[in-house]
């Protein structure tokens, strides 16, 4: 196993409010690995920095060794790292098929559109993009709605959409973003099993901020905890339930099983 995300003594203030302070952690290639802890932890702060949404204050951030440190997300993305985000509103006109297809005819989306006045090009480029789109789709099991405008889509179908687009860009890396939230137990359980699949078979590193316990149990290991912007404790779920601080950190202390 190797580091493909390293995070070197990072460290965020807003003003006063030191949001990570002196943070360090892995995420070693293959792995799902978690990061959790109680709100205000610090955890979408340390997501925004290694996503690229802004910069450390200090520290360094690498990734496949190289130094990444305060470049924007579609910079990383160019280095294989992709973040699930919620479906732009200029995209729910378009059906499922086709919010997939935009992502991979030509580098970015503009250029899709580009593409659609060089006729001679667009039908290579769009079969292709069908191809793997409806591929895709399949995974997804949400080849039914295929057709369907992305705006009408059930929340956990979005959700499936969006990991969806993530997946036609082919990352080495894919951060997730509280995806259970608002997303049915049956969804969930598609969207865990599309996670782990792509994990098991296409060796995809996933990189996953949760506050559904259960998905984090199922899914990820080892799980890094945070906790008034520290990272604290890292290791496997089962572990991390029964550690006495990490109990402390979430419920001040409550009985061991409220940890679950
Ligand atoms: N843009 C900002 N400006 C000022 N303070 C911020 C900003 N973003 C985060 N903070 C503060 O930094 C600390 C960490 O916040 P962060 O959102 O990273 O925690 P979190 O672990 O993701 O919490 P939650 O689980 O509630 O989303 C909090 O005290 C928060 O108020």
């Amino acid at each position: 196993m190797n580091t493909l995300i390293e995070v070197r003594n990072v460290t965020k203030r807003f003003g006063s409010v030191v949001a990570v302070d002196n943070c360090s952690l892995k995420v070693e290639r293959g792995t799902i690995t978690g990061l959790i802890g109680p709100n205000g932890a610090g955890k979408t702060t340390m997501f925004n920095m290694v996503a690229g949404a802004f910069a450390p204050t200090s520290g360094t951030i690498l990734l496949d060794g190289e130094d990444v440190t305060g470049l924007a997300a579609h910079e990383l993305y160019e280095h294989g790292l992709s973040r699930t985000f919620q479906i732009a509103q200029e995209f729910t006109h378009l059906t499922a098929l086709e919010n997939l297809m935009v992502v991979t005819a030509g580098k970015g989306e503009e250029s899709f559109f580009d593409a659609c006045f060089r006729r001679s090009k667009i039908h290579a480029d769009e079969l292709a993009a069908r191809r793997k789109a409806e591929e895709i789709l399949q995974i997804l099991r949400l080849t039914h709605v295929k057709n369907e405008q992305a705006g009408n889509l059930s929340g956990g179908q979005k959700k499936l959409l969006e990991l969806g687009r993530v997946m036609m860009a082919e990352p080495s890396v894919v951060l997730l973003d509280e995806v259970a939230a608002g997303v049915n137990r049956t969804l969930l359980n598609d969207l865990a099993s599309v996670v782990e699949s792509l994990n098991r078979e296409k060796g995809l590193t996933f990189f996953v901020i949760e506050h559904d316990m259960d998905l984090i149990a199922r899914l990820c290991d080892p799980v890094i905890v945070m906790a008034a912007g520290k990272v604290m404790v890292q290791g496997p779920m089962a572990d991390i339930r029964r550690n006495p601080e990490v109990i402390e950190a979430y419920f001040g202390g409550a009985p061991a099983e409220r940890a679950s």
